[in-house]
C-alpha cells in the first residue's frame, strides 16, 4: 500500500503552481498527476499547501563527533526535518575532524541509525586541518565523503591548495573552501566597516575572503580541479567568481540566508549571537550578493548551521566562537524576504535551495520526478509566526533572528516516503 499526497500546490516546468497528486511507493515517487485514484492508499491531506522536493543544504555542522554539547547528528537533523531539510552535507570540523576514511564511515553509519535527514560528510583536506599534509583523498571518497574541505579554516598554503586541487581533480572529488587569509583576517569578530569602528572591534576585511578566492581560481584554472566556495559574503569575492564562470573556469560558489539579508548595520549592539565567519559585511556587499545570486554567479544556498552552546554565545563579540544555526529558519525566512518582497520568484528560491546544490555535486536529489526518491516539504505559505529559538530542534539556540515574524513555515517533511517531521497541530501519520 502506497501514501498519496492529495491536491497540495507542485511547481510545474515553467513554476506555476498546479493542483496535484503525489504517489508514494516503496520510498520513490511512483506517479504524479492532476488526480490519482485512492485505490486503497493512504491519504494526506495536502490541500492549501506547498508540496516541494525535499530541501538540500550542503553546508551545516553537526559537531559529531567531539562537540555534543552543541549539537549531534540526532539533534541537527531533527532540526533539518523541522526546517524542511532532507538532505545536508556536514562539515568535517569536529573533534577529531574527519580526516580519516574510518571517522567518514562512522559519521554515516550513525547518520543512518539516528538521523532524520540524510548525511552526506564532508572530509578533511589536510590531516587535522592543520593545512600541512593532505589527507589521503582515495580512502576519503571510498569511504562515501562528498568532497573535501577544511572549512572553519581557510587553507593558509597555497602550494598546498594546489596540491590538494591536483589530486582532487585527479579523483573527481570536489574541492570545497572556507576563504579567509588568517593574516589578513587577524584577531577580527566583524566585519571591518561602521560596526566594527563604532564598538571598538578588530574587524575582520573583505579582502581577507576575496584574495584566496582569486587565488584559489588562478589554481583551478592550473589544475582543472571542480572548485567550490563556500559561504561567500564581499563583493570583490563575487565579482571574481562572475569573471572565472565567463572564462568557463569550473568553479561555483554558495551564499548564506543571512549574508543575503543582513548586513553590519543591522546588527543592534554587540551580541554574539550576530556573530560568524565570514561576518555580515556592508550593504554593498549585501546587494552584490543578491545579485550574484540572481544572475547565476552564486549557485545556490546554504545555511552554515553553526550551532554553539548557550554559554559560548554569553560571551562577549570578541571571545565567544563564531556561527549561528540556520536549519529551521531557512526556508520562511527567504520566503517572507526575497520571495513575498518580489526580489526573487519562489521557483527561484526552490531551485537554490533544491536542484541546484544538487547539480553542483552530482547528487540525483532536489527533483519532484516521477522515479525519484520520495523527498518531499509540505509548506505552509500562508502560516506566520515568530521565530522562537526555545522551541528549536537543535541545541543550538544562536540566532539574530529571534522575535522575526515569517510565513512560509514547512509542517511535514518526508524522506524516502518516512515522515520525519510533522506539525503536530496539523497531522497526525504514524
Ligand atoms: N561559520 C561559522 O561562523 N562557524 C563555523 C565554521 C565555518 O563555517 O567556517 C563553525 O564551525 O562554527
Ligand atoms: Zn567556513
Ligand atoms: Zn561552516
Amino acid at each position: 500500500m502506497g501514501l498519496v499526497i492529495r491536491g497540495g500546490w507542485v511547481l510545474d516546468e515553467r513554476g506555476h503552481p498546479r493542483r496535484r497528486d503525489v504517489l508514494i511507493d516503496g520510498g520513490r515517487i511512483a506517479a504524479l498527476g492532476p488526480r490519482l485514484p485512492d485505490a486503497g492508499h493512504d491519504v494526506v491531506d495536502a490541500s492549501g499547501l506547498l508540496v516541494l522536493p525535499g530541501l538540500v543544504d550542503l553546508h551545516v555542522h553537526l559537531r559529531e563527533p567531539g562537540f555534543e554539547a552543541k549539537e549531534t547528528i540526532a539533534t541537527g537533523t531533527q532540526a533539518a526535518a523541522r526546517g524542511g531539510f532532507t538532505t545536508v552535507a556536514c562539515m568535517p570540523n569536529t573533534r577529531p575532524p574527519l580526516d580519516r576514511p574510518e571517522l567518514v564511515r562512522w559519521v554515516r553509519a550513525k547518520a543512518e541509525r539516528e538521523g532524520a535527514a540524510r548525511v552526506l560528510p564532508f572530509a578533511c583536506i589536510t590531516r587535522e586541518q592543520a593545512g600541512r599534509e593532505l589527507a589521503d583523498f582515495r580512502a576519503l571518497r571510498d569511504a562515501g565523503a562528498l568532497a573535501v574541505t577544511d572549512d572553519g579554516r581557510g587553507v593558509q598554503n597555497a602550494a598546498v591548495m594546489r596540491a590538494a586541487m591536483r589530486e582532487a581533480a585527479q579523483l573527481g572529488l570536489v574541492v570545497a573552501a572556507h576563504c579567509e587569509d588568517e593574516a589578513l583576517a587577524g584577531a577580527g569578530a566583524v566585519h571591518d566597516g561602521a560596526f566594527a569602528r563604532r564598538f571598538g572591534l578588530p574587524g575582520i576585511p573583505g579582502s581577507a575572503e576575496a584574495v584566496q578566492v582569486a587565488r584559489d581560481i588562478a589554481l583551478t584554472m592550473e589544475t582543472g580541479c571542480r572548485y567550490h566556495v563556500l559561504h561567500l559574503s564581499a563583493k570583490e569575492s563575487v565579482a571574481f567568481v562572475r569573471q572565472a564562470k565567463a572564462l568557463g573556469v569550473p568553479v561555483t560558489a554558495e551564499v548564506t540566508p543571512h549574508h543575503l539579508l543582513l548586513c553590519d548595520a543591522d546588527i543592534p549592539a554587540p551580541d554574539a549571537n550576530w556573530k560568524m565567519n565570514p561576518p555580515l559585511r556592508s550593504r554593498e556587499d549585501r546587494e552584490a550578493l543578491i545579485e550574484g545570486l540572481l544572475d547565476g554567479t552564486i549557485d545556490f544556498i546554504a545555511t552554515d548551521h553553526a550551532p554553539h552552546t548557550a554559554e559560548e554565545k554569553a560571551r562577549d563579540m570578541a571571545a565567544a566562537p563564531f556561527g549561528i544555526v540556520g536549519l529551521e529558519t531557512a526556508f520562511p525566512l527567504l520566503y517572507t524576504h526575497l520571495v513575498e518582497t518580489g526580489i526573487c520568484t519562489l521557483q527561484q528560491l526552490v531551485d537554490w535551495l533544491t536542484v541546484k546544490p544538487a547539480q553542483a555535486f552530482g547528487l540525483p536529489y532536489g527533483r519532484l520526478a516521477v522515479g525519484a526518491a520520495a523527498d518531499l516539504t509540505l509548506v505552509d505559505l500562508e502560516a506566520e509566526r515568530a521565530v522562537d529559538p526555545a522551541a528549536f530542534a537543535s541545541k543550538g539556540r544562536n540566532t539574530p533572528f529571534a522575535g522575526w515574524r515569517l510565513k512560509g513555515w514547512p509542517v511535514l517533511t518526508m524522506l524516502e516516503g518516512r515522515v520525519t517531521w510533522q506539525d503536530p497541530a496539523r497531522f497526525a501519520l504514524t
